[in-house]
């Protein structure tokens, strides 16, 4: 049949569960290495290596001007941080455990809210 826009109340209920997602990511312990973009001019071969940058400041504002269509967009956007962690550095790191253990606790936590539904 013809696209029929999405009912609202998907939309709203996206939006929310980006909302609550968001904040918990950036509330958790391991959230430092990727609350900002990462500073390609002091860390050595990030710009070459790493062609889509993204992190949690960067999605809070795409959130807060609309730039997510659904929450598949969204998700997208929370992978895409933890694929780039995972390509520059080592899993036996800091960082990439960071990024490990955050990765694990997106999952779990989007997985829950959707089965809430
Ligand atoms: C995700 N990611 C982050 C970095 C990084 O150095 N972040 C800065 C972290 N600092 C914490 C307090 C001030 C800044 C390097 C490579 C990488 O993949």
């Amino acid at each position: 049949c013809a696209k029929m826009p999405k009912p609202s109340q998907d939309n709203d209920r996206d939006l929310t569960f980006c909302r609550i997602l968001l904040a918990e990511l950036e509330d958790h312990h391991d959230a430092w290495p990727f609350l900002n973009p990462v500073n390609i001019k002091t860390v050595p071969g990030y710009r070459k290596v790493i062609k889509k940058p993204m992190d949690f400041s960067t999605i809070r504002e795409k959130l807060c001007s609309c730039q997510y269509q659904n929450l598949e967009m969204f998700i997208i956007d929370v992978n895409l941080v933890f694929d780039n962690c995972e390509k520059f550095n080592e899993d036996n790191s800091e960082i990439g455990r960071a990024g490990h253990n955050m990765r694990k606790f997106f999952e779990r936590r989007w997985t829950e809210l959707l089965k809430s539904n």
